[in-house]
C-alpha cells in the first residue's frame, strides 16, 4: 500500500473511531439523565393550618382581644385538635366564641406563617421529581376562608402556587405518597389512604404519647429532606 494511502486510511478509521466514541459518549448522558428521571416521583401534601399557617397563635391573639374579660387556654395548655371543644369544656359559651374568631373576616389571611414553614415548601417545589401541593380543610362557613386560603398562599409563595392548592374536608381522598400535617387522627370516607401520614408537632399534640408506627417532624428545622428521601426509595 501507498503511504498516501496508508495515511488516508488511518485518517477515515481515526474518524470513525472518533464518531463511534461520541454516540457511546451521548448515549451515556442520556442514560444518566434518564437514571435521574426514574428515581421515584414524589408527590407531598402539605397541610395549611398548623403547618405552614400559625392558626393557634392567630386565634389566641384575636380571641384575647375581642374577649378580654373571658377565661382563654395559653398555648402550652393547649390539649386536643379542636379548639372549640377544649374552649368549650373551660365555659360552655367559649365555644361558640371561639368558633366567632375564626368565621370573621380576615382571620386566615392574617395567619403569620410558621417558622421555616415557606422556604421548605420552596425548596421542595424546586427539587427534582417532586410535586407539592397544599392540601388543607376549610371551615363550613365559606364566606371568607376558601379565598382567604387561596389568598394567604398567593401572598406568601405567590400566584405560581395557586395551582398547587386542594381545599378538601377529607384528605382521605386525596393521593399522595406523604401528607404532612399537626392532626392527629385524619379520617374519611377512604380508610386506607394512599398517603403516608408524617404528624407535624403543634401545641395540641406534642403531650400525646409516641406513636412508634408514625414518623414526625417536631418543626420545619427537623430532617424533612431526609423523610422524602426514605419515602423516595
Ligand atoms: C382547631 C380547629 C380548627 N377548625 C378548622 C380550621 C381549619 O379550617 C380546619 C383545620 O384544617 P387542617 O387542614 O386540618 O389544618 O379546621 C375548626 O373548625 N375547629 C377547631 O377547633
Ligand atoms: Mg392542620
Amino acid at each position: 500500500m501507498l503511504l498516501t494511502q496508508m495515511f488516508r486510511r488511518i485518517g477515515r478509521d481515526t474518524a470513525s473511531a472518533y464518531s463511534v466514541y461520541s454516540q457511546r459518549q451521548s448515549m451515556n448522558s442520556v442514560r444518566s439523565v434518564r437514571n435521574v428521571s426514574t428515581s421515584k416521583r414524589l408527590r407531598v401534601l402539605v397541610d395549611m393550618d398548623g403547618v405552614l399557617a400559625d392558626f393557634e397563635g392567630g386565634f389566641l391573639k384575636k380571641f384575647r382581644k375581642r374577649y378580654p374579660q373571658d377565661p382563654y387556654i395559653t398555648l402550652e395548655d393547649r390539649r386536643g385538635f379542636w379548639v372549640s371543644t377544649q374552649y368549650g369544656e373551660l365555659r360552655s359559651d367559649l365555644c361558640a366564641k371561639a368558633i366567632s374568631i375564626w368565621e370573621s373576616k380576615n382571620f386566615f389571611i392574617e395567619l403569620e406563617p410558621l417558622p421555616g414553614g415557606l422556604e421548605a415548601v420552596k425548596e421542595m417545589s424546586r427539587m427534582e421529581n417532586t410535586d407539592v401541593f397544599i392540601c388543607t380543610s376549610p371551615i363550613k362557613h365559606y364566606k371568607y376562608c376558601p379565598y382567604e386560603k387561596y389568598a394567604w398562599v398567593e401572598k406568601h409563595l405567590g400566584s405560581e402556587f395557586l395551582e398547587q392548592i386542594i381545599l378538601t374536608r377529607d384528605k382521605t381522598v386525596v393521593t399522595g405518597d406523604v401528607l404532612i400535617d399537626d392532626k392527629p387522627d385524619i379520617l374519611g370516607v377512604e380508610p386506607n389512604p394512599a398517603w403516608e401520614h408524617i404528624l407535624f408537632t403543634a401545641c395540641h399534640n406534642k403531650h400525646l404519647p409516641p406513636c412508634p408506627s408514625k414518623r414526625h417532624l417536631l418543626s420545619w428545622d427537623d430532617d424533612w429532606r431526609g423523610v422524602l428521601e426514605d419515602l423516595r426509595r
